[in-house]
């Protein structure tokens, strides 16, 4: 059999609508065998490592699996609790709270659920359980708020490959970017201000993105765009001066030229310049995860501090802070809107408000 079947299909069942919140995943556990199989899964993505992949098999299979499982368990054993992976804690959390809050907005006919794209639980997984219970209609968000191949389009090829297999497709929308989301940028901003009412204003904020190489942005990826505009609407917002708060790239991976500014490097070179007080926020991870606690609330804060800073904070993720929620919920609303104004007459007067067209 080629193509999986839908069982027991039965007439007149209403179409459920399923949300499919998606983020990149985490080893299983912070050992060296869970993280092989991990950054296997991972780095044999050819929209991750866009090198000729005969090369680059050698060199995954040669020399990074030998050597970075090991180091990379150490890192993740520093943030891993009695709750898991931080990441898939938070997606977890994510999920919850948008279901409850859409459940309390009135949204009856939906099922809502998470997957990671590498690792568990796996796309292909939760697709069967979604459409085993009767989605006909599938809204996938990942939560990336910057556009980049390497993680939204590797999104999108992982749900596609699905589809290649399945006999009964659903309607299908997917949320590409929302680095400029109104709400999105507010729930930032408030984030740093509820910071900044606890521990003062820096003299300087890091807005530090995860990288990508050069060679992508060159090549047209619009990451390192959408990130300097989530930069530059967030400063706006919180009324910042240009020389008030600094773009950075950090998590560079392998020996070619990633986005700079590098922000290890950046937070090494600052206390030279007078800078001895800053504040770091990662508006490009939804969730915490190890390149947030570990990479820059520890490496980088012994960087800064080695190098003559007096002061460094790391302001967290927004995770399921509600205001944060909230601009997920309203994106999936203004996403679902048309597929409500076609199911739920009730429902029409606030779908065209949000902007369906009938
Ligand atoms: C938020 C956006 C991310 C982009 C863009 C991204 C690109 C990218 N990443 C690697 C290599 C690695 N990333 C790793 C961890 C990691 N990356 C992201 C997000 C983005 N990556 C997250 C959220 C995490 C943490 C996951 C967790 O479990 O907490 C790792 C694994 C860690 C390690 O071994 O260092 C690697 C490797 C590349 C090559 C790349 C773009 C080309
Ligand atoms: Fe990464
Ligand atoms: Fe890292």
């Amino acid at each position: 059999m080629r193509f999986t079947n839908t069982k027991n299909y039965q007439h007149q069942q209403a179409d459920k609508i399923g949300i499919l919140v998606t983020n990149l995943g985490t080893p299983d556990a912070p050992t060296p065998a869970a993280l092989k199989r991990y950054l296997k899964e991972f780095l044999s993505d050819p929209r991750v490592v866009e090198v000729p992949r005969l090369l680059w098999w050698l060199i995954l299979h040669g020399v990074i699996l030998r050597f970075r499982p090991r180091r990379s368990a150490k890192a993740y054993a520093t943030v891993f609790n009695e709750q898991g992976s931080p990441l898939l804690f938070h997606t977890q959390q994510q999920c919850d709270a948008i279901r409850q809050q859409l459940q309390q907005q009135g949204h009856r006919n939906l099922e809502v659920a998470f997957a990671m794209r590498y690792g568990n639980p796996g796309i292909q997984t939760v697709l069967d359980e979604l459409f085993a219970k009767g989605v006909r209609k599938l809204l996938v968000v990942p939560l990336y708020p910057q556009y980049s191949a390497s993680t939204t389009a590797s999104t999108f090829d992982a749900i596609a490959k699905d589809f290649t297999r399945r006999r009964w497709l659903p309607d299908f929308r997917f949320v590409s970017h929302y680095h400029d989301f109104p709400a999105f940028i507010e729930a930032a901003a408030q984030q740093i201000e509820t910071f900044w009412q606890q521990h003062g204003k820096p003299q300087k904020l890091i807005l530090s993105y995860h990288g990508i190489p050069k060679r992508y942005l060159l090549n047209g990826d619009p990451y390192h765009c959408e990130c300097h505009k989530s930069s530059r609407l967030i400063a706006q917002r919180l009324g910042l001066d240009s020389d008030e708060y600094l773009t950075t790239f950090q998590s560079r991976f392998g020996r070619e030229e990633w986005l700079t500014p590098y922000t290890d490097e950046t937070l090494k070179a600052l206390p030279a310049q007078g800078i001895t007080h800053v504040q770091v926020f990662c508006p490009g991870f939804s969730a915490d995860c190890l390149e947030t606690i570990e990479e820059i609330g520890e490496e980088n804060r012994e960087y800064f501090l080695t190098a003559g800073g007096a002061q460094y904070d790391y302001i967290p993720a927004l995770n399921d802070n509600p205001a944060h929620i909230d601009a997920l919920c309203q994106l999936i609303e203004q996403n679902l809107a048309h597929w409500q104004v076609q199911d739920d007459p009730e429902r029409q007067g606030r779908a065209l408000a949000l902007g369906a067209k009938t």
